[in-house]
């Protein structure tokens, strides 16, 4: 049967997908017709549908998962089209192949009538924070560079990415930016507490950009907010003062309260959709990064792993958070970002059918 993990977030599902390559002539000759079919159709296409996509750039060959070798391949949907997945599971015959598929995240609670009545299927449930541990352990241990920071995050034409060593990793904090956040603390594989969060997450971006400029997609979202000035927009430090508060250290420059300038007629006039998306941006990524640090001073931990897919082709806040985190613990501090952002819920509930698929009836009904 095809070896998937499944996870269902508020606004993305991610779907993690082993394709074996080391199957013998006689496997291959036996192959079931659907599972060849469902093969095919997801490896030898980059988009599915109008929403669907495989992340190309991320696949990871040669791994070695259940005693075989093969691919992983990412892929992901907007959850809002899950009725069209589910059409598409239908179609595809994927019940004549399993009875039950492993999934974690909100909606692997949300979906599962839908999953059983509409395709037959029953979801073997994982917790959403457990999978993330498990995948970020698992990519992390097996994809060479997958851990980086930002070296000089405050100079746009000096920072680069630098790999980092993460072999070692505990403590460590995890701050998972989805549709909202989750902040874990993580001292063992298998010891964590989820020690924070907020609802204002990558969700708040997307969604008050979409109000405030009438963008329609998280890439336009970015890209406006890449050719914009928050300044126009927040109320700096130096626009109270006049120049830096300097018996506490704040610079001018720094934001003293973001959308402050917006409750002035003039002000608000001339300020551009871009500004409002920088603006939007920088509101929610130095709110978060406010709470990591407060979250690692309190765990006494100093290594941040940011994940969840706000920071997908979003260098700004990863920069934004770097440069926060070191300026604000006086280089103590470190932000970690690991290349598969998004997907090592789905990671690791692969995983967890690797591990208990023994125990559980995959089988076909
Ligand atoms: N193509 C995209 N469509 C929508 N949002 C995107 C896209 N790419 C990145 N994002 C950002 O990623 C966020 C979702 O991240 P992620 O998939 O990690 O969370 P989730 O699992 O859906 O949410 P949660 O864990 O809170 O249930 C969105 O809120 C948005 O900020
Ligand atoms: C509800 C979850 C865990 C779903 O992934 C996530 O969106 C989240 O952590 N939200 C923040 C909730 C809070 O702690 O305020």
């Amino acid at each position: 049967m095809p070896w998937f993990g499944m996870d269902i977030g508020g606004t993305l599902t991610k779907l993690v997908y082993f394709e074996p390559k080391d199957t013998t002539e006689t496997e291959e000759r036996d192959e079931l017709e659907t599972l060849k079919v469902i093969r095919h159709y997801l490896v030898g296409n980059q988009a599915y549908g109008k929403t669907g996509l495989r992340d190309v750039h991320l696949e990871m060959k040669d791994q070695s998962i259940g005693g075989r070798r093969g691919s992983l391949h990412f892929i992901r949907f907007p959850t809002s089209e899950m009725n069209a997945f589910l059409e598409l599971c239908k179609a595809k015959n994927f019940n004549s192949l399993v009875s039950a598929i492993c999934a974690t995240g909100g909606g692997a609670y949300k979906f599962e009538g839908d999953f059983l009545e509409k395709v037959g299927l029953t979801l073997h449930k994982f917790d959403e924070l457990d999978c993330l541990i498990k995948g970020i352990h698992y990519i992390d241990r097996n994809n060479p560079c997958e851990c980086y920071y930002w070296r000089n995050p405050g100079n746009a034409e000096e920072s680069i990415k630098v790999p980092f060593d993460f072999r070692d990793p505990y403590p460590y904090l995890v701050v998972n930016i989805g549709s909202g956040v989750s902040v874990l603390a993580v001292r063992g594989p298998k010891d964590y507490r989820r020690v924070s969060g907020t609802s204002l997450g990558g969700g708040t971006f997307f969604g008050l950009c979409c109000l405030l400029t009438g963008c329609e997609t998280f890439e336009d979202a970015i890209e406006l907010a890449s050719r914009g000035d928050n300044r126009t927009v927040d109320k700096l430090v130096k626009d109270i003062y006049g120049g830096d508060y300097t018996r506490f250290h704040l610079s001018g420059d720094t934001v003293a309260s973001s959308f402050g300038h917006m409750n002035n007629k003039e002000k608000r006039e001339n300020t551009s959709k871009e500004d409002l998306a920088r603006a939007t941006l920088t509101t929610l990524t130095n709110n978060i990064g406010s709470i990591a640090r407060m979250c690692a001073v309190t765990e006494k931990i100093e290594h941040i792993v940011f994940v969840g897919n706000f920071l997908r082709v979003n260098t700004i806040s990863m920069k934004l958070l770097a440069s926060a985190m070191e300026f604000w613990s006086n280089g103590g501090m470190k932000a970690l970002f690991l290349e598969h952002e998004g997907y090592f819920g789905a990671m690791g509930c692969l995983m967890e059918y690797v591990g208990s698929s023994r125990s559980f009836s995959f089988s076909s009904t």
